[in-house]
């Protein structure tokens, strides 16, 4: 029989369907993987910015995905929004058995600007969750909060990539340029080498979820068995299309298009 691609999130929710849990769920289906979800907060938000937030219990964390875990093959997975220290306790302990590849999408703001991780919880998951993840894939703001210093230039971003790998124990590092002026250009330093990912920059508003959709495709596939690099290069014309077709909903910063490479057309 076939073996189906299983990929499973650790995140929080986004009941406007742009970010978190449903933006991975609907990347992994998208991309033909079959997604699986353990929530640790639900997150009262759009894409105007955050409302309200209930965090789950470490308890109901470990649970969920004790539940995954006793029944499912996980092939690769991804974690997102991890609030509190407690949380990425539990997390910890039950993701050393898991055998498939660990993407870390460090999330810490918003698009819109609001925190989603308590501050005392950062260096905490720099020391504690980072060494176990296979890719950590954090946007300028979140390296700088990571390495605690200035990331202004793309000398500084793969000065980063290298510093995250060589000192803090992750196997490869993949800053994103989303946030810096000119091309939208990533690099990833895996160990060895730096390689650079670069799309035009496109004139669009709609930018809410595009961190978690970019590495829950990276995620599907890894689940799938391609080789990194090429799963990033894939990942980021599946980024590159969502935004260059991303929806124009919402009052605020709109969600990517998680259909756009069927419209695109390519092949996966
Ligand atoms: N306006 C844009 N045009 C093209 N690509 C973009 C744009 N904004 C972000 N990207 C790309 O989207 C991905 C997510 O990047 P970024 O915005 O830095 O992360 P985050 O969503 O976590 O803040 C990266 O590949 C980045 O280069
Ligand atoms: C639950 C959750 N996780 C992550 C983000 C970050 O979204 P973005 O990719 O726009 O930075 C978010 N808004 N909500």
């Amino acid at each position: 029989m076939k073996q189906i691609p299983c990929a499973l999130t650790i995140a929080g929710t986004d009941p406007s369907g742009g970010a978190g849990i449903q933006a991975d769920l609907k990347t992994f289906q998208e991309l033909k993987s079959y997604g699986m979800s353990v929530i640790t907060s639900v997150v009262a938000q759009n894409t105007t910015g955050v409302q309200d937030v209930l965090h789950m219990t470490p308890e109901m964390i470990s649970r969920q995905l004790d539940s995954v875990l006793t029944d499912m093959p996980v092939h690769a997975f991804k974690t997102g929004m991890i609030a509190n220290i407690p949380m990425m306790e539990a997390i910890s302990e039950k993701i050393i058995d898991i055998k498939g590849p660990y993407v870390m999408d460090p999330v810490m703001v918003a698009t819109s600007g609001d925190a989603l991780i308590e501050k005392e919880a950062r260096a905490f998951l720099r020391e504690n969750l980072l060494p176990h993840a296979d890719l950590v894939t954090p946007n300028i703001p979140e390296t700088e909060f990571l390495l605690d210093k200035k990331v202004e230039t793309v000398t500084d971003m793969k000065l980063a990539a290298k510093e995250l790998v060589h000192t803090y124990g992750v196997g490869a590092a993949l800053i994103k340029g989303g946030h810096i002026k000119g091309e939208a250009i990533d690099f990833l330093y895996d160990g060895q080498d730096i390689h650079s990912f670069s799309a035009h920059r496109i004139h669009t508003t709609s930018t809410h979820g595009t961190g978690c959709t970019y590495s829950a495709a990276i995620t599907a596939y890894l689940s799938q068995g391609k080789p990194l690099i090429e799963s990033v290069e894939y990942a980021k014309r599946f980024i590159t299309a969502s935004l260059q077709h991303a929806f124009d909903l919402g009052t605020g910063n709109g969600p990517t298009n998680h259909w756009a490479i069927r419209e695109e057309g390519f092949r996966q």
